[in-house]
């Protein structure tokens, strides 16, 4: 069991957190602190409830119980201004690919001629550039997302949530996504991602998380979960067996 205190910045504390449907509880976490050096992932079978742990970390969920502190403040308005989230099939406006970003560098009130500079950063960061007029609607698979993460990355964020972002990618697609994520990751932006590639926890992981039924069945260190998992379920699900 990890500590409940935890002294690193963008550190993320589940306390008692419990989602109930029709009597029963979809998601039952007593406690997970994440506050490791590099990005989460969260792995487990699907229904296992780590979207509904994502959601809830970021506050699109209240829980019928306990509670997300971050900072070791409860999760609020200023503590969700301050994250991001990334869905498995990105949302982008009907606009071009550069007005896209300019919404959201507008919305935070950043002027005309520093908009345009930060859109040709993010744009070349996620290598989009040329692509600036293009619709939004128009880009591949592959481009979207990483439009959307430019998006979120747009906001400054402290944590960024993302929801399998590369489960409809191709392999090159998802290497540069992952690229994306790792910069960001050095950037001190606290990444929290749910895969069901295994492969990709191993090549981004600082820590997993493994779920089932709704809890946390194993979190430690990447490479300890991955190669010696200590539950039987982390074991049958790292092996491709059933798990039930
Ligand atoms: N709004 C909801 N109302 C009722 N049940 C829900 C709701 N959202 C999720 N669930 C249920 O909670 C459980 C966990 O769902 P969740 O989406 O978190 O699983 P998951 O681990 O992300 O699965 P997958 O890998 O398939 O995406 C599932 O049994 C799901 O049907």
């Amino acid at each position: 069991m990890r500590d409940l205190f935890c002294d690193a910045v963008n550190c993320l504390k589940v306390e008692n957190l419990q989602i109930r449907s029709n009597g029963k509880a979809l998601l039952d976490v007593s406690s997970l602190v994440l506050d490791g050096p590099g990005p989460t992932l969260i792995l487990g079978p699907n229904g296992a409830g780590k979207s509904l742990l994502l959601r809830c970390l970021h506050g699109l969920i209240t829980p019928d119980r306990g509670q997300v502190v971050q900072d070791g403040k409860p999760l609020g308005a200023a503590q969700k201004a301050r994250q991001a989230m990334v869905f498995q099939k990105p949302v982008l406006l009907r606009r071009s690919v550069a007005a896209n970003l300019d919404f959201v560098l507008k919305r935070q009130g950043m002027g005309r001629r520093a908009r345009k500079a930060r859109i040709a950063e993010l744009l070349a960061e996620g290598g989009l550039d040329g692509k600036a007029r293009q619709p939004a609607r128009s880009l591949s698979g592959g481009e979207a997302q990483r439009l959307a993460i430019l998006r979120a990355l747009a906001l400054d964020p402290e944590t960024l949530f993302l929801d399998e972002p590369t489960s409809a990618l191709d392999p090159s697609a998802t290497q540069m996504i992952e690229r994306m994520i790792l910069r960001a990751s050095a950037l001190a932006v606290r990444i929290v991602m749910v895969t069901h590639d295994i492969g990709q926890a191993r090549r981004l992981a600082s820590d997993v998380v493994m779920m089932q039924g709704g809890h946390v069945v194993e979190h430690g260190v990447a490479k300890q979960v991955l190669n010696s998992p200590e539950s039987d379920a982390s074991r049958r699900y790292l092996a491709g067996g059933l798990v039930t």
